[in-house]
């Protein structure tokens, strides 16, 4: 009996796990923890009958020196372990570096390409080639033999996955596939070396080739390692590719369980894609590049929801941004009124008919958006999920857009113009409709998606703190955009404040970083901050699902605030920014204040 390979977990494998486990800590949630028992329990299984083999032909062999002493069929507690850590590992590295990557956005309902049709299969027979040479190999029974029972074993399963979920895997970024490969492999091939030298385990000569990687360790053996976590990432990007068609079309699967059976999963990844609509993932894919685009605080944000709900963000979000844009982006009045208009009429149809209640929008709805409006905004309109959303507040929302176009009033001369935010009651009045009502969609969407149970009245108290914490991210939006604002003729800082300055909104136009301003800028973020006081404890009373990731993206935006605030702080192009490591930071407080 001896404590040298259990020396080996506890100086090299537990480490990482305990650091892994202590970074993803707080993102984890009840899908994680499936993934991590699926992928543990199919190693776990699919590796020990295999490694037996390999210590009762003496492939490989343990001193009775190096192990404490229990076997499960014949292998050594201290291996049986290193299946379990050194999946849970990789796993998690996975998870981490996956975090922030959209998957649904990767999924493609299109053929694949004869790029990637010409990867698959090149895929099957390099793995069907390996798991046919591993055979022969075993056959011969001479040096070959290691080699030939890892490649025989691996193939299988690589050819299995890679026929099930190549193109998606392919699609991904590398920072997700390649990466969560790469660094745990060239680990333990650092840890594989220390351990065969110390002799903690000992590969018998006469079943191996005998060629090094570098001094110290066998090619077979960094072969087993690197295999061994291609095998773990592949299975994880299936069991993604699998969740992932299951969560984005809830047509073809209207009801998901939050831990879906494994029959599921693989009914999800056989589903003939061309089942999937094209327009649904074009409107997700588009979806996400708004909001990567458009705002790093929502999109940091966003990766920290999961399932329907993050796609349903990502959806509101996307049609919040494109109606926003079509209004300001028009120089002409008359044409902002004109989308109005048609953005009306669009609400108007959708919640007229009772498809309103259904996923896929009504056939006069769909021509509609078709017919009025340009085409990079058509699919952020045919998907927003009108049947989880009332109405009130996205009238409310447009309502809010108009006060916008007042300030584009031409019909008075320049020394008559009246700006449309005369006072503070009107501000308010303002972002509550810009920004509260954004608030309160997002909480129907929080609630219709949570497993926890709330009342009506609980909701009723959630959605009015929500629509305060709106008007507090509002008033941060409006005091750094100040200049932006300007440049296209809007104040929205209240007349009177400017009055109390000596200044007109006619000063501010011609001069926006006059000193006076910046003094209206701290009464307006002193607002702001007043306001999110007063709402921020209601942030505790969200569904626990979503309370560490609406945390993330109230602070992600109201860091924008705090920035501003900062003594000596200037401008970068008329605007604030969060430096990345400083929002990371915030959203690693806020993810841990639960
Ligand atoms: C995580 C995720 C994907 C969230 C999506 C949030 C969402 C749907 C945002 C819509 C954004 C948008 C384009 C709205 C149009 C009106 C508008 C411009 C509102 C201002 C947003 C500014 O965004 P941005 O800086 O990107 O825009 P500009 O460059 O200035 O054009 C707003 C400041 C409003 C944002 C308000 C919210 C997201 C509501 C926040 C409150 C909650 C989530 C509720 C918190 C709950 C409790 C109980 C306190």
């Amino acid at each position: 009996m001896g404590f040298d390979y259990a020396l080996v977990h506890l100086r090299y494998t537990i480490p990482p796990a305990i650091a892994l486990t202590l970074l993803y800590r707080p993102l984890f949630n009840r899908t994680d923890l499936y993934k991590i028992a699926f992928l543990i329990s199919i190693a776990f299984v699919s590796t020990l009958p295999w490694d037996s083999y390999l210590v009762r032909c003496k492939v490989w062999t343990y001193p009775e020196d190096a192990v404490i002493g229990p076997t499960l069929l014949s292998v050594p507690a201290e291996e049986l372990f290193f299946f379990v850590v050194q999946t849970y590992n990789t796993t998690l590295l996975y998870l981490i570096l996956n975090k922030p990557i959209f998957h649904p956005s990767y999924l493609s309902s299109a053929k694949p390409r004869k790029g990637a049709e010409f990867q698959w299969n090149a895929g099957q027979l390099i793995f069907a080639a390996s798991f046919i040479t591993g055979l022969g190999l075993i056959w011969n029974g001479d040096e070959g033999t290691y080699l030939g029972l890892i490649i025989a074993w691996a193939g299988p399963f690589a050819l299995l996955l890679w026929s099930l979920s190549s193109q998606f895997l392919i699609a991904l970024p590398l920072s997700s596939t390649v990466v969560p490969i790469a660094i745990p492999t060239l680990y333990l091939w650092m840890v594989d070396t220390l351990a065969l030298k110390r002799g903690t385990w000992v590969i018998e000569s006469g079943t191996k080739l005998g060629i090094h990687l570098w001094e110290g360790l066998e090619i077979e053996e960094a072969l087993f390692f690197l295999v061994t976590n291609v095998l773990i990432v592949f299975g994880l990007v299936a069991f993604d590719h699998a969740l992932s068609i299951l969560l984005a079309f809830p047509i073809l699967f209207p009801d998901v369980p939050e831990l879906p059976s494994p029959v599921l999963l693989v009914q999800a990844l056989l589903t003939d894609r061309s089942r999937y609509g094209t327009e649904r993932i074009i409107g997700i894919q588009e979806g996400v590049a708004r909001l990567k685009n458009k705002s790093r605080s929502f999109y940091l944000a966003s990766s920290a929801f999961t399932g329907r709900l993050r796609i349903n963000l990502v959806l509101l979000y996307s049609f919040c941004r494109v109606a926003d844009d079509l209004i300001d982006d028009c120089s002409a009045e008359s044409d902002a009124r004109e989308w109005i208009g048609k953005l009306t009429h669009y609400l108007d149809l959708a919640y007229a008919s009772k498809e309103a209640r259904l996923v896929q929008k009504h056939p006069d709805v769909h021509s509609y958006i078709t017919e009025n409006f340009p085409k990079s905004s058509q699919s952020a309109l045919q998907l927003l999920p009108t049947h989880l959303l009332s109405y009130g507040p996205l009238y409310g929302l447009l309502e809010g857009f108009k006060t916008d176009l007042e300030f584009h009033d031409s019909n008075f001369s320049k020394a008559l113009r009246t700006f449309p935010i005369a006072n503070e009651h009107d501000l308010e009045v303002y972002a509550a409709r810009v920004a509260g009502t954004v608030a309160e969609l997002c909480l129907e969407l929080v609630f219709h998606h949570t497993n926890s149970v709330t009342t009506t009245a609980q909701r009723e108290t959630l959605i009015r703190s929500g629509g305060r914490m709106g008007i507090a991210l509002q008033y941060v939006n409006i005091a750094r955009d100040i200049s932006t604002d300007a440049a296209i003729g809007r104040v929205y800082l209240p007349t009177s404040w400017l009055k109390g300055a000596g200044l007109k909104p006619d000063d501010v136009l011609k001069n926006p970083d006059n000193p006076a301003i910046d003094v209206l800028r701290a009464r307006l973020l002193d607002k702001a901050f007043g306001i999110y006081r007063e709402a921020q404890p209601a942030l505790a009373q969200l569904p626990i699902d979503a309370r560490a990731p609406m945390r993330v993206a109230v602070e992600s935006y109201m860091e924008i605030g705090r920035v501003l605030r900062e003594k000596g702080y200037k401008l970068k192009k008329g605007r604030a920014t969060v430096p990345i490591k400083k929002r990371l930071a915030v959203a690693w407080k806020a993810l841990n204040q639960g």
